[in-house]
């Protein structure tokens, strides 16, 4: 059962497990370029000791989730790089394996401590939107245009997926879903090629009451409720002040968990492909915000975009007290 493994990880977690912050963001902390189609897939082929690294750095904050390198690794895009498919599809393995490492040596070191603070992380892998894909920003729009259909973005997602799923990873998490067609392609798409590994759909929202597209999160529950194979829904890359309200409005649409990992508030920017400064609105901190959607009903809490492993730190103390827990 889908919801099995999640509410294990919830009830070690203390009743709140912890998602790591932003990836990308993290990466180009530690010096990587990811100004490229590919995004921060594109360290899966340059600097993958720098994925594992960050996959650490989130570990040791206290992330009880980790979430792979793969939101804008896509066959496609790898193909449009040159490499086979062959390669493109080992790079898509290779992104849960880097994650799947970190987390055991991480555990294994953790258990040889006198005293562990931590538990044994879930590894998640990413499945960013067709608009991640694109890379024009319409993952923040929602608008893929005319033509787009919901067997065309099935078609998108399929291999990937499978390719993905195969790798064993503990849950597959699709990241920034923009639009309702999208939802709908992801859960016929679980369906149809029987993934038996548990499923979030995390939505994005610009204005914290519909999705980026401007579609009702209510239409989108339905649909997710009526799939056993997705275990938890939620918001992701979306600003903070919204969270609360969000999780509010979702309570009383669906029984499945709750995973929140707003970005920091900044926005970004797809033609200059950067984050702009949000202006100052006097915002609580992102812990003390963290403790009020524990409060409103979400199981999972973590960040997104330009969250690092300080906020994941300073989260993973709000919600358990401490970094980790016995
Ligand atoms: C979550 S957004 C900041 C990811 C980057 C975007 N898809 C791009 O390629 O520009
Ligand atoms: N897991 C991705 C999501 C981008 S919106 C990251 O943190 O980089
Ligand atoms: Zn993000």
């Amino acid at each position: 059962m889908a919801g099995a493994v999640v509410e294990e990880l919830v009830k070690k977690a203390g009743g709140c497990a912890v998602i790591d912050g932003g990836f990308a963001t993290q990466l180009e902390a530690l010096g990587a370029d990811i100004n490229d189609p590919l995004w921060s897939a594109a360290c899966l082929i340059t600097k993958p000791h720098l994925i594992k690294e960050v996959h650490m750095q989130y570990l040791e904050a206290g992330a009880d989730v980790i979430i792979s390198s793969s939101y804008q690794a896509t066959i496609p895009g790898f193909l449009a790089r040159g490499l086979l498919i062959e390669e493109a599809e080992g790079l898509l393995r290779t992104s849960v394996q880097l994650a799947l490492e970190a987390r055991d040596e991480f555990w294994k070191s953790a258990l040889r401590k006198s005293k562990p603070v931590y538990n044994r992380a879930l590894v998640a892998a990413s499945v960013g939107s067709y608009g991640a894909y694109l890379a024009d920003g319409s993952e923040y729009s929602g608008s893929y245009g005319d033509d787009i259909t919901v067997e065309k973005l099935k078609d998108f997602h399929r291999r990937r997926l499978q390719v993905l799923a195969s790798a064993r990873p503990d849950l597959v998490a699709f990241e920034a879903i923009p639009n309702k067609m999208e939802a709908q392609a992801l859960v016929e798409l679980l369906e149809e090629e029987d993934i038996q590994v548990p499923s979030w759909i995390c939505f994005s929202s610009v204005d914290g009451k519909h999705l980026c597209s401007g579609e009702s999160f209510g239409d989108c529950l339905q649909i997710i409720n009526a799939s056993e194979k997705v275990a938890i829904v939620g918001v992701n890359c979306t600003p903070p002040q919204f969270v609360e309200g969000i999780i509010r409005d979702f309570k009383k649409q669906t029984q499945k968990a709750i995973a929140v990992y707003p970005n920091s508030g900044e926005v970004w920017d797809g033609r200059a492909k950067r984050w702009l400064p949000v202006e100052c609105f006097g915002r609580k901190s992102f812990d003390v915000m963290a403790k009020r959607w524990q409060e409103a009903g979400a199981s999972l809490i973590g960040g997104c975009c330009r969250t690092t492993p300080s906020t994941i730190r300073a989260v993973s103390k709000a919600l358990k007290g401490r970094t980790g827990h016995y």
